[in-house]
């Protein structure tokens, strides 16, 4: 029987780092995960790929797919639909697969109600200034844009106390390490080896008839 991944969810205020962060895990020694790509109906950005950052979708398409019952968990933030479809997410637990979820507080709060034995990781910036100076450098956002999600930051790290784990995200390689350490301490918790070593003794004791 093959034993279900572990779904890792990463929140934490626009511009703290987390596509940084997972884009630094994924090039280094630990990439032993899939993303899921999260569908949206913001505008594309420079650089950005349909089918690689994200799903760009319409709202009325968004909407569509909602009522079809194919995300596992939307949001709206600042004025757009976010949301993680449900048939890549399911396919890859039942390959087998860690997961990393990249998404927004209220997002997070839906998977938690859905899979309590998801991994939720909350990344945040050494202080609300870093985080402006962030998101102002990065040149994605027009300045309102900046503002509004500033202002969500702080309704966001309120919600640090529904998360499993708090990474503080001053360099990128320190953020990465942390995390990584939670997701190995993460498969080692009894819960999860008791789930291995009951698919195992079921194996034996079919064998032994
Ligand atoms: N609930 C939810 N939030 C998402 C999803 N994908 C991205 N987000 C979040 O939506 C917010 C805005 O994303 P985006 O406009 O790409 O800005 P960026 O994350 O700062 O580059 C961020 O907090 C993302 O983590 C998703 O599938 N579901
Ligand atoms: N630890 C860090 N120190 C300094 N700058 C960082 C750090 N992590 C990310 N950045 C920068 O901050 C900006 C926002 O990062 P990004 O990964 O896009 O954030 P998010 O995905 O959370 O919105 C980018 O320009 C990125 O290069």
């Amino acid at each position: 029987m093959q034993e279900r991944g572990m779904l890792i969810v990463l929140s934490g205020p626009s511009g703290v780092g987390k596509g940084t962060v997972r884009q630094a895990m994924l090039a280094g020694n630990y990439r032993d995960f899939k993303y899921s790509i999260s569908m949206t109906t913001r505008q594309m950005r420079p650089g950005e790929q349909d089918g690689v950052d994200y799903y760009f979708r319409t709202k009325a398409q968004f909407e569509q797919e909602i009522a079809e019952g194919g995300m596992l968990e939307y949001a709206k933030y600042v004025g757009n639909y976010y949301g993680t479809p449900l048939k890549y997410v399911n396919k890859m637990l039942d390959d087998g697969q860690d997961v990393l979820l990249e998404i927004e507080v209220k997002g997070a709060m839906q998977v938690r109600e859905k899979c309590p034995d998801g991994v939720f990781i909350f990344l945040t910036p050494p202080d609300l200034i870093e985080l402006k100076h962030r998101l102002t450098a990065r040149g994605t956002d027009a300045p309102d844009v900046i503002e509004r999600r500033i202002a969500q930051a702080a309704d966001e790290i309120a919600m640090m106390e529904n998360y499993d784990y708090a990474v503080v995200n001053d360099q990128v390689e320190l953020a990465v390490r942390r995390i990584e350490r939670i997701i190995e301490a993460e498969h080692l918790r009894v819960p999860r080896v008791i789930d291995r070593y009951k698919g195992m003794l079921a194996h034996t004791q079919a064998q032994q008839g």
